[in-house]
């Protein structure tokens, strides 16, 4: 199903484990700064709204979105967070940089993931112009960060392996 057919910005709280307990960290690209901020503030809002408490939140900025993954690493080792979101946008420009980019960013996150024990919820936009990264990130099909919040509340539980987990249904 495309982000069209959908709204970013839904969910069931009813279904969503209460992330009074979970320590997040947050990565955040300084590129395309007013797409990632608005996802920023829509992850947070989120996560306040499942129960997160702010305190538990450390966010860390990075020049753009190929570093997030260096980024992310090192906060595993800081902070030893139960959950990490990495935000960025990339916009395609004249050259194939884009290609390289998001290819080595998402490759490079799945990496962490497999190498690492702390989930990595990848809400990186790669859009085509800046209105499809407007729309996603608070615009007409919700906000990608609100879904990346809710994501990472859920494999937070499951990464804990929590008896929570096995009732989740998702
Ligand atoms: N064009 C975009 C970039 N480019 C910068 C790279 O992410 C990286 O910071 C640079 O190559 C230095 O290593 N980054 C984005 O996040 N979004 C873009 O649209
Ligand atoms: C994703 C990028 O690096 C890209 O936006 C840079 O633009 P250009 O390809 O025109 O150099």
């Amino acid at each position: 199903m495309a982000t069209a057919n959908t709204n970013l910005s839904d969910y069931d709280k009813s279904t969503i484990p209460n992330a009074e307990d979970l320590r997040f960290g947050i990565v955040v690209s300084e590129w395309n700064s007013s797409i990632t901020d608005a996802l920023y503030q829509g992850a947070v809002e989120a996560l306040l709204d499942c129960g997160a408490v702010e305190h538990q939140i450390v966010k860390w900025d990075v020049p753009g979105s190929f570093e997030l993954v260096y980024g992310a690493k090192k906060m595993i080792k800081r902070h030893d967070p139960d959950v990490i979101i990495v935000i960025g946008s990339v916009i395609q420009g004249e050259t194939k940089h884009f290609d390289f980019v998001c290819q080595a960013t998402a490759q490079g996150i799945m990496d962490l993931n497999l190498q690492h024990e702390t989930p990595i919820i990848f809400c990186v936009l790669t859009d085509n112009n800046m209105q499809q990264a407007i729309d996603r990130s608070g615009g007409k099909h919700g906000n990608k960060g609100v879904e990346a919040a809710i994501a990472a509340i859920k494999m937070a539980v499951l990464g804990r392996g929590s008896a929570f987990a096995d009732e989740l249904e998702f």
